[in-house]
């Protein structure tokens, strides 16, 4: 396919998800189902022309003055380094191309200023974010925002219990991948540029055989900071597919236990195959309606992986920031009551509580703790810069520090830290049983 084939497809598909409110990874795939002569550098670079429009939905509109989707998906192509005029050479002849918008609004595109437009235009949320956003983010919440959008890294955590950074590292040598900035056991490829896509690394030996998986470098700090150790007993409440499982695991050095629940069958079933493959012989799996009871007041530690609005992962997901509604956030603050409660009663005195969430909204974050310790006074909220400082003594303390109910915790961002939005807080059961 020619460029003009594909823009004319990237609009298709933005169109698709807007009639019918539908993910952009449906559209995506449904669009591919039925053009199958598409060949895969034509999907990626179609993915990447609706991608990049849905990171920057409204400034890219606002700036063009047409919000259409044709017009984003233009200067979705222009924003990323094709001038207008070579975009007009290339698409000459194309019987494929979609109409181009008129040229003044390319050449408003190149002009504006987006420290002329509103902050949620240019924070790139709906108008009913930016309060949330600028109370969670503090001053510098637009540009936060901003980044929130880039193109992300991908990022992977190797196997400790399967072999060494350095050993991974030379494998995936092609890929460009490095060592992440601060995770210890991280590696990453950049972001892609242009027309590329990741290396599909899941095909890759070292990932069939357990070496690495793939993990944001948030997550693997946030698993980190819990402080899983040898010997320890652990329970993951919130285990979904594993992810953090395995990072607690991995520390653990197949000495003591870690306790994988989740209320979800469905999200817990991959799960199996990923610990096989990773050798994490000293996990068990509990199932949803398994009796946790035998467990009370016994954990050394329990990681709350919180469900939450993933606000976190837009550079991920960017359709999510467009469909998040107030009411699924207040869901999910309700959920996140709920589960903090019922996994706080497996810690046992002297033991530790980690919070964690994908989310950088303080309602999902501080709020909760906050609300947590005012009901539960056995609990109190650690200082997260002293684990930060132990845990990664090399890497200064770039996050967002938050006072909680006494106690400090971390907000991780793309701006600070170069990872997905996290929010981190881990608490102290009084006592020394
Ligand atoms: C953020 S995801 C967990 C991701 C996982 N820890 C990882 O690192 O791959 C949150 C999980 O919480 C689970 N969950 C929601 N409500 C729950 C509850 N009341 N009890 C236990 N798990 C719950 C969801 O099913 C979901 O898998």
């Amino acid at each position: 396919m020619r460029l003009g084939g594909r823009i004319a497809a990237a609009i298709e598909i933005i169109e698709d998800m807007d009639s019918r409110r539908r993910p952009v990874a449906d559209a995506l795939k449904d669009w591919g189902l039925s053009h199958r002569f598409a060949g895969s550098g034509d999907r990626a670079a179609i993915g990447n022309i609706v991608y990049d429009v849905l990171r920057r939905r409204r400034s890219l509109g606002w700036r063009m003055g047409d919000d259409t989707p044709r017009a984003l998906a233009f200067a979705a192509v222009v924003d990323a380094g094709l001038s207008a005029d070579d975009l007009s050479t290339s698409l000459a002849g194309d019987r494929f191309a979609p109409q181009m918008p008129p040229l003044d609004g390319f050449a408003r595109l190149a002009q504006a200023r987006l420290d002329d437009a509103p902050d949620a235009v240019a924070a790139d949320v709906p108008d009913w974010l930016a309060v949330p956003l600028a109370r969670s983010l503090g001053d510098d919440w637009v540009i936060e925002a901003r980044a929130m959008g880039d193109r992300p890294p991908l990022d992977m955590r190797v196997n400790t219990l399967r072999a060494s950074r350095d050993d991974v590292m030379a494998k995936l040598g092609a890929f460009g991948a490095v060592p992440t900035p601060h995770a210890p056991h991280g590696l990453r490829i950049p972001p892609i540029q242009g027309d590329g896509r990741h290396p599909n690394v899941q095909v890759e030996e070292a990932f069939q055989t357990g070496q690495f998986e793939i993990q944001d470098e948030g997550s693997q700090i946030a698993a980190l900071l819990a402080g899983a150790r040898p010997g320890l007993s652990v329970l993951d409440y919130c285990a979904g597919a594993g992810g953090k499982t395995l990072a607690l695991a991995a520390d653990m050095a197949g000495e003591g236990t870690v306790h994988a629940y989740d209320a979800d069958r469905q999200r817990l079933a991959p799960i199996w195959d990923r610990l096989r493959r990773a050798g994490a012989e000293a996990v068990t799996v509990h199932a949803p309606r398994d009796d946790l009871s035998p467990l009370a007041g016994t954990m050394d530690l329990v990681l709350v992986d919180a469900p939450c609005t993933g606000s976190g992962t837009w550079r991920r997901r960017p359709d999510a920031r467009w469909r998040l509604t107030e009411q699924q956030l207040h869901r999910r603050m309700a959920e996140q009551e709920k589960v903090l409660s019922a996994a706080a009663q497996f810690v046992r005195p002297g033991g530790h509580l980690a919070y964690v969430t994908c989310s950088v909204l303080e309602e999902e974050n501080g709020a909760r703790v906050g609300r947590f310790v005012e009901t539960h006074p056995d609990f109190r909220v650690e200082d997260a810069s002293t684990l930060w400082q132990q845990q990664l003594p090399i890497a200064g303390t770039p996050y967002i520090p938050a006072d909680v109910a006494g106690g400090r915790a971390m907000t991780m961002t793309p701006h600070r830290t170069g990872t997905d939005g996290f929010f981190f807080a881990r608490l102290a059961r009084i006592g020394d049983a």
